[in-house]
């Protein structure tokens, strides 16, 4: 196979609609896959912040916090106008929304509007490429095994969806520490690192919809909830959010572009369930019900807007939601 690279994923076409998850279900075997395309990715990564820049003390200011400074600090040399203060001038802002309502479209859409925001594409490819192994192939060439966690999650959420909310999770949190990149640090504007989704929409909205939908149970519930409040908790503002951009479209708008996308991952997902996480970013980002573990995040101020509009090609669309966000941005 192309790159000496053999992907083995758990796959069975024998399919089943399951009603009450609102996803087409397989049963497992080995096969092989196409690669699956390549990351979407609008800059490069920085280096990430260690995990042990991140214990608390008594102090006042705790450990993370402290390194946050002197990370700020050290950013100098890449700018000679940013200060210690300069990182804190930077606002966290995530894009939150159903599947396929247009988060990358938009993110793409602020990428290339402001020189001041830096946008952080969700990492699927990650998920699509976990490297579980090394084995010999057929000439005697090392072959790297890849499993596509999406896929084995959507084939048999109730044995994959708690294992993909700790890779998401993880993945979503190596994103959020990522410094601001120096451009952004010795901005003279509203500097901004939009995020597309977060650790917050990790839980309530995902984790939590596969745990009403009986494919994670209470045990690993019970557990998750644990590590992710200690996580949020211990990298305390690192991870904090200044403000939510929240995409909306009826679901079966939603429908319609996730059929038109034609991600192979997705071909199972049914209406009924993106009709669940609809109602799940209502109760969180609307109607405030969701019950949230983190006190910055209760106040969090949510700008709603409307993506059931062609912004993919109307300059005049686009132009009236850079100048909503741009207003929002101010506002944080
Ligand atoms: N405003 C829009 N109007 C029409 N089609 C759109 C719009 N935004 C996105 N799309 C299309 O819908 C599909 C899903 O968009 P995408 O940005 O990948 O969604 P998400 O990142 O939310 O999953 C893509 O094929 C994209 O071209
Ligand atoms: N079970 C979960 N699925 C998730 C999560 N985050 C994203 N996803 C799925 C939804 C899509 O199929 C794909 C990418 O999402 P987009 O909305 O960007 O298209 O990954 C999650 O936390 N849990």
């Amino acid at each position: 196979m192309a790159a000496g690279l053999c992907r083995c994923v758990l796959f069975n076409p024998v399919s089943k609609f399951n009603k009450h998850t609102g996803l087409t279900q397989v049963r497992r075997f080995g096969v092989l896959l196409p690669p699956p395309p390549l990351p979407l990715q609008w800059k490069t990564p920085g280096s990430l912040l260690r995990a042990g820049n991140t214990q608390t003390t008594s102090n006042t200011l705790s450990v993370a916090r402290k390194a946050e400074m002197i990370s700020a600090s050290c950013s100098r040399s890449l700018s000679s106008t940013s200060t210690p203060d300069a990182k804190f001038k930077v606002k966290r802002v995530s894009i939150e929304g159903n599947i396929a309502v247009g988060k990358s479209t938009f993110a793409r859409l602020l990428q290339s509007a402001g020189p001041d925001w830096e946008v952080m594409a969700e990492p699927v490819s990650k998920w699509q490429n976990i490297e579980s192994g090394t084995s010999k192939g057929a000439d005697s060439s090392p072959q790297t095994t890849v499993s596509n966690l999406l896929q084995m999650m959507y084939q048999d959420p109730q044995r994959w969806s708690y294992t993909f909310q700790t890779f998401s999770c993880m993945s979503r949190l190596r994103t959020q520490l990522q410094p601001p990149p120096a451009r952004l640090l010795s901005s003279e504007g509203t500097p901004v690192q939009v995020y597309e989704r977060s650790v917050y929409s990790d839980r309530y909205i995902f984790a939590l919809n596969m745990f009403e939908l009986g494919c994670i149970n209470s045990t690993e519930w019970a557990v998750y909830q644990d590590w992710h409040s200690l996580l949020v908790e211990q990298f305390g503002h690192q991870v904090e959010l200044e403000g939510i951009i929240y995409l909306t479209a009826p679901p079966e708008i939603c429908m319609e572009r996730l059929a038109s996308r034609g991600r192979s991952e997705e071909k199972g997902v049914e209406l009924d369930y993106l009709e669940k996480l609809h109602v799940q970013h209502e109760r969180w980002l609307v109607d405030k019900s969701t019950e949230i573990h983190f006190e910055k995040l209760k106040q969090i101020p949510v700008l709603r807007l409307d993506a059931n509009v062609e912004f993919q090609t109307d300059p005049e669309v686009q132009e009236q939601l850079i100048t909503k966000v741009k207003n929002f941005f101010s506002s944080l």
